[in-house]
């Protein structure tokens, strides 16, 4: 048995893909297999004595982990063996302790949290069913990717779990934006969002709200960018009965529904200057009068805004008030872009496809290697949205049990593109040219530029793998 010698054993070929890489990196030599039956091959041959443990799924095509576990056991073999389990597979997880499981991590998984599970598995050795058993605390630890119940879908039949509808991830950026966000929530201090469309700004405000002591009370969200400049007063504000045509009954604005909790203000630089005055009154006196009423009510509200302009810039052209600038950004939060947030992008793959697999009534299993570079090579400008929308309809398109490049390519951007990888060997060669042709719908020269090709090589390419269009 050899330490450093790790088998994980997972048919999520993206995921086992990327722990492969994360774990080679912290010095493990490390081999994956997507079946029961292969590991067994692994584990019987030559190369299986030195695994110094396993990392398995619970559900594989073949058999299940616990299978597994128990062959090894029957073979007297006491190589540590960590189980990943789904948050909603609580009993498997207490299964396989009683079977003799070293330790076991619920998915999604914390990178962090499975190493010292690792590190603490192979010092305490091998491991005996019996003593396994009992004396383990049996409850999934609910990673910190993981958002509060509260955000998970509740809409799922009680046989099939819904997958979370958010996480948080693990990389760099996500502990730095949390890192603020779990700083800021608890306080009454106005937040600014500032980033890129479909970041996940809203997300971050409700974890904002969810986490302050107003959590019991609404959260109410205005998207600042779709109101009509004549009725943004009456949704704000409110207005009585009769305050104009169309007045037909008394109506609550934004700020009075938000009372006693949080107020989110999307897109608040496509405020009109006069909305701005009017808002920067209600921000400051903490009151509002609705439209056509001669009384003012008073409003208890936290205010979190998100913009993807540049509201500075606004503020020094004259078009975003400055004080209401100050007013609104007591703390202000920068989401990072998905290209920034590594590893992440997987996480965020993997949830989106099984968000898709939920909603679509499908059974996708993960990306194939092709598939992953492309997700891996793309720079996503629309971000979390844009990774959403493509793998939901590749979920859709996917033909066999994986998502492959040609299942993604006709939902990619040109603008997005741009970092494709390198031509390589001919197959890739020819879905990555069909991947451009189809971004760029069938603009020569603009495909051949995606490609870091000229155009007549790619014309050359074009006959020599007889594509047409
Ligand atoms: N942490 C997350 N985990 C999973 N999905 C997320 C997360 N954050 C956002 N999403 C999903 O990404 C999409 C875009 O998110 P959201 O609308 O919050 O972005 P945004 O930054 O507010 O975009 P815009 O500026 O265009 O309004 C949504 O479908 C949302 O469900």
């Amino acid at each position: 048995m050899n330490d450093n010698h790790i088998l994980i054993v997972e048919d999520d070929l993206t995921f086992a893909m990327m722990l492969r890489t994360w774990l080679a990196k912290k010095g493990f030599h490390v081999d994956t297999v997507s079946r029961v039956s292969d590991a067994v091959k692994l584990l019987s041959g030559d190369d299986g004595g030195t695994v110094g443990l396993v990392l398995s799924d619970m559900r594989l095509p073949d058999r299940d982990g616990i299978f597994l576990l128990q062959w090894l056991r029957k073979c007297n073999r006491a190589v540590p063996f960590i189980m990943m389990t789904s948050y909603a597979e609580v009993q498997n997880a207490v299964l396989a302790m009683k079977s003799g499981a070293s330790d076991y991590i619920a998915k999604p998984v914390q990178p962090d949290v499975l190493l010292q599970k690792i590190n603490d598995a192979l010092a305490g050795g091998g491991c005996d069913v019996a003593v396994a058993a009992h004396e383990r605390p049996v409850m999934p630890k609910q990673g910190k990717t993981v958002v509060p119940a509260e955000d998970t879908d509740s809409s799922a039949s009680s046989g099939s779990a819904a997958p979370p509808r958010y996480l948080r991830g693990t990389s760099e950026a996500a502990r730095q934006l949390y890192g603020y966000v779990d700083l800021v929530a608890p306080t009454p201090m106005s937040v600014l969002i500032l980033g890129a469309s479909g970041t996940g700004k809203e997300y971050v405000a409700r974890s904002i709200h969810v986490q302050s002591r107003r959590a019991g009370r609404p959260f109410v969200a205005m998207d600042c960018g779709a109101i009509p400049r004549d009725v943004a007063a009456s949704e704000f504000f409110g207005h009585v009965k009769g305050a104009f045509t169309g007045a037909v009954a008394d109506k609550r604005g934004a700020f009075v529904e938000a009372d006693g909790g949080t107020l989110f203000l999307d897109e608040v630089g496509n405020l009109s200057y006069d909305v701005q005055v009017q808002l920067l009154r209600a921000i400051q006196e903490h009151r509002v009068r609705p439209v056509g009423s001669a009384r003012e009510v008073e409003v208890d509200f936290r205010l979190v805004c998100a913009t993807n302009e540049n509201l500075a810039e606004a503020v020094a052209r004259g078009t975003f008030r400055e004080d209401l600038y100050h007013r609104i950004n007591e703390f202000s939060i920068v989401m990072p872009e998905l290209k920034d947030r590594g590893a992440d992008l997987f996480l965020f793959a993997d949830l989106f496809l099984r968000q898709a697999n939920h909603e679509l009534d499908r059974d996708i299993v993960g990306f194939d290697a092709k598939a992953s570079e492309m997700i891996a090579s793309y720079s996503w400008p629309g971000n979390l949205r844009e990774l959403k929308n493509v793998v939901k309809r590749a979920v859709l398109l996917a033909r066999s049990g994986y998502i492959t490049a040609a299942d993604l390519a006709p939902s990619l951007s040109p603008a997005g593109i741009l970092h494709i990888l390198p031509l390589r060997d001919d197959g890739d060669e020819k879905s990555r040219i069909v991947a451009a042709l189809r971004s760029t719908g069938g603009n020569k020269s603009r495909a051949a530029q995606l490609l870091g090709i000229d155009r007549k090589t790619l014309y050359n390419k074009i006959e020599k793998y007889g594509i047409t269009q």
